[in-house]
């Protein structure tokens, strides 16, 4: 080699050098700086390296824990330390989870979370961050216009006939059923008519369905990747684990047009530039993911509230029977009219979390509860804390929609009760969600009486936050399942 390419070579190797020298310093700087800061937080004293990872058994045992030990005493937030040099801060009150809630803070996009999605949705309104973002929710938002959403209460009605008739055929005689399997299908039957306009028969062909089994896998996948961190880097993922190769090859199947697709097809920025195909798909992907198991986690909870507070059920059917006589069907213009139902629907959403987490990262410096937090930090809304909260809420415990009555609700900071986020990046879904519910719940609370299964204990378990819409699948539902004898014949 001559002079000059040694000279080249060395220059080269000082320059990449001299580059990672700066960056490591700066990481060593934000970390002390982060470690100082963060420690005097609340929270499960750390190890001098694995910080608290091994002091939890899952997920759900961190929440729980921490509910008793922090949350119980008044806290606002605390600190888990993934490693010594990862801190998470879960924001656990209104106080400190509206700073961030209400802000532009990105999505986490390094680590557990919304990284393992993308393989599955790309970088959807769910995943992505900044100008990307913007542009997608603005042209997404008309898809849950209030004229488009009424127009899905005939299929609403359609799913809950096919569910009832399950439902009934299930518990003849009296016998208990499990509900999440049904309601699980019956909220995905919902989302692919309204997504694609495709009527696969979910509901009757089940687990057997190629789209479900796809779907149930590709969740399977995300959660358990969560919990193997030698499964955390994409490469070896992807190429050295049965798993990773799996999640690049399930295909998921049903493709129609019709509803969400008609409209994120026909959809146009100030350019006139639509979606791309892939952006499509992407979108739609995110619909079923985001929207499924959600629906179906608060549906299975409902019937279990209904199954274990009788008085409440009374009420329920009281309300549905006055308001929609002897038509049979659900319409849009009774909703306004279900003013209880609407109550009992929240108390299920506040007791029972369907997103107990979600995650971000902050962009910038802020003041948490008095804490001085740097920016960089990965912060947790801790909404299933929120919701439970001592200081919150009046015997937070306690079963009781008459909390969300009149006006009562409203005086609270609005931050208290946030199943469906809230501030800039909340549920795009929510109504559609909420409407869904409540025709589904009215439905079977007109046709049947629940009742819970006395020889089944409940256990809640909660998911990890990167199957977001699974986060609550409490794993003991098929035991303590609602037994539905006829209420009155059809
Ligand atoms: C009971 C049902 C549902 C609950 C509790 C729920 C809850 C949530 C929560 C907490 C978020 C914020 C996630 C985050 O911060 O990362 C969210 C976002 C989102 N949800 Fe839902 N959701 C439900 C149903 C739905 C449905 C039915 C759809 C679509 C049809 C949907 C689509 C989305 C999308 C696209 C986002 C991302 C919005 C954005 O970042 O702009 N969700 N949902």
């Amino acid at each position: 080699m001559g002079t000059l390419t040694w000279t080249f070579v060395v220059g080269a190797v000082t320059l990449v050098l001299t580059y990672a020298a700066i960056r490591i310093f700066k990481y060593l700087k934000w970390l002390r700086l982060v470690i100082t800061s963060v420690s005097k937080l609340p929270g499960p004293k750390p190890h001098w390296f694995f910080g608290n990872i091994f002091q939890i058994k899952d997920f759900s045992d961190l929440m729980f824990r921490m509910h008793e030990e922090c949350i119980g005493k008044g806290d606002k937030l605390y600190v888990f330390w993934l490693f010594r040099f990862q801190p998470i801060i879960i924001l656990a009150h209104p106080d400190t989870i509206k700073v961030v809630m209400r802000s532009n803070a990105p999505k986490t996009t390094i680590g557990p979370g919304y990284p393992f999605l993308v393989p599955w949705l790309g970088q959807s309104l769910l995943i992505a961050n900044g100008p990307k973002w913007e542009r997608n929710r603005r042209l997404l938002t008309p898809a849950f216009h209030f004229n488009i959403l009424t127009g899905y209460f005939k299929l609403y009605n359609e799913v809950a006939d096919v569910l009832l008739d399950k439902l009934a055929s299930g518990s003849k005689d009296g016998k208990y059923l499990d509900i999440f399997k049904p309601a699980s299908m019956a909220t995905l039957d919902t989302l692919l008519q309204c997504s694609l306009g495709y009527k696969g028969n979910v509901q009757l062909v089940g687990d057997s369905h190629p789209y479900v089994t796809a779907v149930n896998r590709l969740g399977h996948l995300i959660d358990k990747r969560s919990f193997h961190f030698h499964h955390y880097a994409e490469f070896i993922y992807r190429h050295f684990t049965a798993d990773g190769k799996e999640n690049e090859s399930t295909e998921t199947e049903a493709k129609k047009h019709l509803d969400f697709l008609d409209i994120l097809i026909t959809a146009k920025d100030d350019n006139g530039v639509g979606l791309t195909d892939d952006e499509i798909r992407a979108e739609v992907d995110t619909f079923l993911f985001a929207g499924h198991d959600t629906t179906s986690s608060v549906l299975s909870w409902s019937m279990y509230c209904l199954g274990k507070y009788k008085d409440i059920q009374e009420k329920v059917y009281r309300e549905v029977k006055e308001v929609t006589g002897s038509k049979g069907t659900i319409e849009s213009e009774d909703l306004p009219k279900l003013k209880y139902l609407t109550c009992f629907l929240k108390e299920v959403m506040r007791l029972h979390t369907p997103v107990p987490v979600t995650n971000r990262t902050l962009d910038e410096p802020i003041v948490l509860d008095g804490y001085d937090i740097p920016a960089g930090v990965m912060v947790d809304f801790g909404i299933y804390h929120c919701h439970n909260h001592p200081d919150v809420w009046e015997n937070p415990k306690e079963f009781k929609p008459e909390r969300f009555e009149g006006d009562k609700h409203h005086e609270m900071d609005p931050y208290s009760f946030t199943p469906f986020s809230a501030g800039p990046r909340n549920c795009i879904g929510l109504n559609f969600a909420q409407n869904e519910e409540k025709v589904l719940i009215a439905r079977i609370v007109e046709r049947f009486e629940i009742s819970l299964d006395p020889d089944h204990t409940v256990i809640p378990f909660l998911e990890v936050v990167m199957r977001l819409p699974k986060l609550v699948s409490w794993s003991t539902l098929n035991k303590e399942a609602p037994k539905l004898p006829r209420r009155c014949e059809k």
